[in-house]
């Protein structure tokens, strides 16, 4: 059994972990981790982030938030677990596989022409001046494109380079098309592209390379 360190930050794997060597090994896919409404605890913690970022508090209501944010993570320490077996990353049935990290998007295509998605940015997201910060486009792509390659090769990869030009502002609360596809496979090296567009209107685009791993490769 996993126990959560003193610390907090970090639950190492067990010995009897799913995790097999090398990155994700073996992908888990599931639906019922967390239970029925754990898409709704990611929501409200997203939702606690966006109100975060832009709350003004008083000195007095910060003491108060201090309180009950400090209850809520002594009640999430209670219940931690490797990353191999969170519902965080797992929960396919979910926006982004119920990753709270990642930017939330929901996959409409993905096979070989590669992964076509709609990514809402949060108002947490925010860079300056109402618009995405350009550090979570990037893991958008990194994520999507990331996807795209491992269904080409059928396996799991790691970004070797990733390059995001950022052609126009990305705005916030607003469902954008995300499209990434593998353009040249040469080997373990899947060379991806990816774009991003608001409408009709090119936010940005991907030039990146993933390296499939060999077995065992962390
Ligand atoms: C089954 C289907 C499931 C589908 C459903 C799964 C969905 C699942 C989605 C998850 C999506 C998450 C996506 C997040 C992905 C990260 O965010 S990964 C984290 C960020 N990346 C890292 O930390 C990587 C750190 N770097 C490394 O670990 C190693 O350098 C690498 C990238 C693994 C490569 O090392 P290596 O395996 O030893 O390979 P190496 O022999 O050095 O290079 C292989 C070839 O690539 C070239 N190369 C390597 N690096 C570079 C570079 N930077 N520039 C140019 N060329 C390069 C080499 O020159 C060599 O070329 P050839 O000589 O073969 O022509």
């Amino acid at each position: 059994m996993t126990s959560s360190p003193e610390s907090g930050w970090a639950v190492p794997a067990d010995a009897d972990s799913p995790h097999e060597g090398g990155f994700r090994a073996r992908m888990d896919i599931t639906t019922d981790r967390g239970g029925p409404r754990y898409g709704e605890f990611s929501e409200e913690i997203r939702r606690l982030m966006d109100l975060a970022r832009y709350a003004c508090p008083t000195p007095e209501i910060t003491d108060e938030l201090i309180d009950q944010v400090r209850a809520l993570n002594k009640r999430l320490e209670d219940v931690q677990i490797d990353e191999w077996r969170s519902p965080a990353g797992t929960r396919i049935d979910l926006p982004a596989r119920g990753n709270i990290t990642l930017p939330p998007y929901e996959i409409s295509e993905g096979g070989p022409d590669g992964v076509v998605a709609s990514v809402t940015f949060r108002p947490f997201h925010l860079g300056g001046n109402d618009a995405a910060h350009g550090g979570h486009v990037a893991v958008a792509f990194d994520d999507l494109g990331g996807m795209a390659s491992a269904l080409a090769v059928q396996g799991i990869t790691r970004t070797a380079y990733l390059t995001v030009s950022y052609r126009s502002l990305t705005p916030l609360r607003t469902p954008l098309r995300m499209h990434t596809w593998v353009e040249n496979l040469d080997g373990r090296k899947a060379f991806v592209k990816g774009t991003l567009h608001d409408g009709d209107r090119l936010c940005a685009d991907l030039d990146a390379l993933f390296i499939a791993l060999k077995p065992g490769q962390p």
